[in-house]
């Protein structure tokens, strides 16, 4: 694969080089639609200050700083720079996390006045509870704020911090929700964190700014203002395509920034932009045109189908896609080699659940506040697995020398201050114990062996596991407290095979992806599926979006409805296909061509892909 540096330089790459040659404007925000080559003009901005500061950095211990919204885009941009360490690429959490870790007392001080925030809230809502509350679920808050007050009260003796997934005061775990007010506070009231992240940082670029959390955005622009000397700031971003919910969505400027046009698409065949550029409306002005010279530019090819809502959705998928395979009229559909490598991105998981057999865990986190965060991979009961055990369980088979860094990062056991309190040898032996059990634990599988990985990891101090996760380990365990409690315990009921589909799936390795996973990749033939009732996640609707159902004026449903179907849209790279599950099909029908999308006057129905396929047999 081509690098993206390597890409031919266009007007807006020339715009950042000047920028950061003549060290005059503070910041710059480059907003540009779907693959108008952002990451490729952010990677190019990157390698320009490598070749041009490279070495002044270096000798002054400084970097450049890019801030990932995901953990797979910091992957990606690590990879096209090949780990250059002048370039320190983080996700915005960790990126946060170094600049306060060695403010220790700051931190305790931020906890201590939020944690007892927290309490006086849960006291206020407690003696507001009047009789017809029910006595357990005054007993439950009661024994939650007497836990927090508990842990508080431990929070004076924490020697060291560090980033977690939940905060737990007592250990000293700064959880990832508070690590993104927690940071940009601090540099906003200290300005000696401001100063030090532009002489750390003296060039600074944040990908898909638009999915940035405002108070991340804040402060950088804080710095950018107080630093601007010293500090470039660059944005990389498209407010269409914000598809999480904490999302700043537009960066506003200041006067003296500059603002760089990127009107191209380098992605999309012209049938595809074409249909992108409509779903994107009249709501900007960022209407694309192809950016590729006229004899490399593609047609491409747009296929629209509706299908009733009901059962046999995954037959009919199958169906469909081999309708394509044998319709298409530009070979799309399959590989080189012949095998389908299209990409089918589905709303929920549900679909592709059922396809990679992780069913009854997404029947576990379905329809909790989990749920966002399951789709989007990152679920804290999830994450021991996903970040630590799986892996672990890979080195053990694959890799042991690799064990060792693993459980360094992972394991209580093999902190600093740890490391003397018992043998070397001793401890090396509980943790080969422990991996040794839980390779036995996730080969043996079936239900409950979730329960007993966690459990394995635990009592051999693998990881350290939430409290929550911790107090479900026993036999003798009291009513279920709520219904987190109750999908955790339905959690680790589950099978530990389950999770195996699921890593894959939200690791973008199977051919199913959910519209959320898919912001900043590529694939060549791209199956969007539009169903509402299979996603039964209200955020969306498809047939609010086409009009097919009413709703209110302050629903922001149609325009997260909008934002999601561009994203997916634009991912095609040769061929796309949208298939529409309605309530009622021939609404719907004249519903898409209502919209206005280019070659929705014809439509493919069930009928018309199994007839089809069948003439096709006999033939
Ligand atoms: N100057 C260029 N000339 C030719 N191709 C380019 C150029 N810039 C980018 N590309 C190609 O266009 C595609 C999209 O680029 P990139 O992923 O950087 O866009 P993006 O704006 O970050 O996309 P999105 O916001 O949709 O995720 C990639 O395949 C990239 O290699």
């Amino acid at each position: 694969m081509s690098r993206r540096a390597d890409q031919p330089d266009t007007p807006a790459d020339l715009a950042v080089r000047r920028i950061l040659r003549e060290r005059k404007v503070p910041a710059f925000t480059m907003i540009a639609g779907a693959g108008s080559g952002k990451t490729t003009s952010l990677i190019k901005a990157l390698d320009h200050v490598i070749a041009s500061r490279g070495s002044e950095m270096l000798a002054q211990r400084q970097q450049v700083a890019c801030i990932t919204y995901t953990e797979i885009a910091r992957q990606e941009i690590e990879d096209e720079l090949a780990g250059n360490p002048i370039v320190h690429v983080s996700t915005i959490h960790s990126f946060l996390w170094t600049i306060v870790e060695p403010f220790g007392e700051d931190i305790r001080q931020w906890l201590g006045e939020h944690g007892a925030l927290d309490v006086d809230q849960a006291e206020a809502k407690y003696a507001a509870m009047g009789p017809q509350t029910r006595q357990k679920t005054k007993q439950d808050l009661r024994d939650k704020i007497d836990r927090k007050r508990d842990q508080l009260s431990k929070l004076p003796a924490v020697e060291e911090f560090r980033l977690g997934v939940g905060t737990n005061y007592a250990r000293g775990i700064v959880g990832y929700a508070d690590i993104v007010k927690l940071g940009p506070d601090l540099i906003l009231r200290r300005s000696l964190l401001a100063r030090l992240v532009s002489r750390r940082y003296p060039v600074l670029f944040v990908d898909e700014s638009q999915d940035t959390f405002d108070a991340v955005v804040d402060c950088l622009r804080h710095v950018a203002v107080e630093e601007s000397d010293a500090f470039c700031l660059g944005f990389f971003g498209d407010p269409m395509q914000m598809i999480y919910t904490n999302g700043t969505g537009e960066i506003p400027v200041e006067p003296d920034w500059e603002e760089i046009p990127k009107p191209e698409n380098f992605r999309s065949p012209l049938k595809v932009l074409d249909v992108i550029n409509v779903i994107r409306g009249d709501h900007d002005i960022l209407h694309q045109r192809s950016g590729l010279p006229v004899d490399k530019q593609r047609a491409g090819e747009v296929t629209y189908f509706v299908f009733p809502q009901g059962v046999g959705r995954n037959e009919l998928l199958g169906q469909t896609r081999k309708w394509l395979r044998e319709q298409s009229e530009i070979d799309a559909w399959k590989a080189d080699d012949g095998t389908d490598q299209s990409k089918t991105l589905v709303i929920t998981h549900r679909m592709a659940a059922g396809r990679l057999g992780f069913e009854a865990l997404y029947d576990t986190f379905h329809g909790t506040v989990l749920a966002a965060d399951f789709t989007e991979g990152k679920a804290w009961p999830l994450t021991p697995f996903l970040g630590t055990l799986l892996p672990l369980v890979e080195a053990a088979g694959s890799n042991r020398n690799a064990l060792l860094p693993m459980l360094r990062t992972s394991s209580p056991l093999l902190r600093p201050g740890n490391i003397d309190a018992v043998s070397a040898q001793e401890t090396l032996a509980t943790l080969r114990a422990g991996v040794d059990e839980l390779v036995k634990v996730v080969a043996v599988a079936g239900p409950g062996s979730i329960k007993d990985a966690l459990a394995a990891a635990h009592n051999h101090s693998l990881i350290e596991l939430d409290d929550r996760l911790i107090a479900l380990l026993g036999d003798d365990l009291p009513e279920p407290m709520g219904s987190i409690d109750k999908a955790l315990r339905a959690y680790l009921d589950c099978d530990v095979t389950e999770l195996e589909g699921y890593s894959r799936y939200i690791s973008q390795e199977s051919p199913y992806s959910t519209q959320h996973g898919v912001k900043g990749a590529e694939y060549q033939d791209v199956i969007v599926v539009l169903d509402d009732d299979e996603g039964t996640h209200n955020q969306y609707s498809y047939e609010k979006f086409f009009g097919l159902r009413s709703f209110s004026s302050g629903d922001g449903t149609v325009t997260r409805t909008r934002r999601l179907l561009y994203v997916c849209a634009s991912r095609a790279t040769r061929a796309l296909a949208i298939v529409f599950y309605a309530t009622d099909v021939d609404a719907a029908i004249k519903a898409l061509g209502g919209l206005g999308l280019p070659g929705a006057e014809s439509v493919v129905t069930a009928e018309m892909v199994t007839r089809e396929l069948d003439d096709g047999a006999e033939t």
